[in-house]
């Protein structure tokens, strides 16, 4: 397999309104390793449903060049789309039909030998519940199945856009482990997310978009990285945001408390007692993605506006 699953230069998708022409996809240069679980994380209207589309030959970019599996798309996707699992939106089952015979149907369809229906029903943790019908299935259960069809190709890339959305925290935790162990079995999975802490559970990589654009991109730790966080307390809050956003050090005010960004809290806390503003406490934020991600995303809204 080449080093990179997706790929994706220079990728555009304006759509006419009747306001004008709004850009959903714009200059996206997207690079989706091969292997592992890779988020593609924004807010909702950000594009990543628009890409996938494009990535799959359902809607065709204003411009840019795309290649899934190392292959130019659109004109080689029928070479690769037997590779390439998608669930884009919730596919068509019959709700007669147990969840195995909706499987057998589909297998048969697409040519594939009957074992793989047991292979693909326990891969997503369905054994057990595949002889019930498909309509008395949670709606975890359902999107499990459609994952399990998808799987029927034995596919390398697959492609699932928001596939906790709906879903109550079990079905939630259901997915996550399906997406886990499809991952560790060698699948390269993108997984279109605008939760950030799905995404930093279950995933290798990401690529933070806001407003059709790349805002970030790369190992989940490496996004984390760059971010040292403090929560303070003093009893003068709004002297002491004063003080620190005086000195050019980024200060929010939160839930009573300040939160700082700094690599130096010793600084913060000789700043603010040569200002007779005395800390009743301090304490490291454990980086996470959802504050990168808002940061982000808040930056991209100001510049946006
Ligand atoms: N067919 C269309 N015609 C006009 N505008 C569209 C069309 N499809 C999408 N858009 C717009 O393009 C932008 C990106 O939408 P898109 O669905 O790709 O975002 P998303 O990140 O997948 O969001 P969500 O999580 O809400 O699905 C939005 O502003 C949306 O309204």
């Amino acid at each position: 397999m080449p080093d990179l699953a997706i790929q994706t230069q220079g990728l555009r998708k304006e759509f006419r309104t009747r306001r004008g022409t709004r850009v959903a996809v714009s200059d996206l240069d997207l690079a989706v390793p091969a292997g592992g679980v890779h988020g593609f994380l924004g807010p909702n209207g950000s594009g990543k449903t628009t890409t996938i589309r494009m990535l799959l030959g359902l809607a065709r970019p204003t411009r840019g060049t795309m290649r899934l599996l190392g292959e130019p798309v659109p004109d080689r996707l029928p070479a690769v789309i037997d590779r390439v699992g998608a669930v884009v939106e919730s596919p068509k089952f019959s709700p007669n039909l147990t969840g195995r015979q909706n499987l057998l149907l589909l297998s048969r369809s697409i040519g594939v030998p009957d074992a793989r229906v047991d292979a693909a029903v326990e891969t997503v943790g369905l054994s057990g519940r595949d002889r019930d019908r498909y309509k008395a299935y949670s709606l975890g259960m359902k999107q499990r199945l459609a994952i399990a069809a998808t799987l029927l190709k034995e596919p390398d890339l697959l492609i699932l856009d928001e596939p906790t959305n709906g879903l109550d925290p079990a079905g939630i935790r259901e997915i996550r482990e399906t997406i886990r162990g499809l991952g560790a079995a060698g699948v390269t999975v993108l997984l279109s997310s605008h939760i950030l802490a799905e995404v930093q559970q279950v995933c290798t990589s990401a690529t933070i978009v806001g407003h059709g654009r790349l805002l970030a991109t790369g190992t989940v730790e490496d996004l984390l990285g760059g971010s040292t966080a403090y929560r303070l307390v003093v009893p003068d809050l709004p002297a002491a945001s004063a003080a620190l956003s005086a000195a050019g050090v980024p200060v929010t005010e939160q839930d009573g408390a300040l939160r700082v960004e700094t690599g130096d809290p010793a600084a913060v806390t000789r700043l603010l007692a040569a200002r007779d503003l005395w800390l009743t406490e301090l304490t490291p934020v454990r980086a996470d993605l959802e504050s990168f991600f808002l940061q982000l995303t808040e930056a991209d809204g100001e510049d946006a506006a």
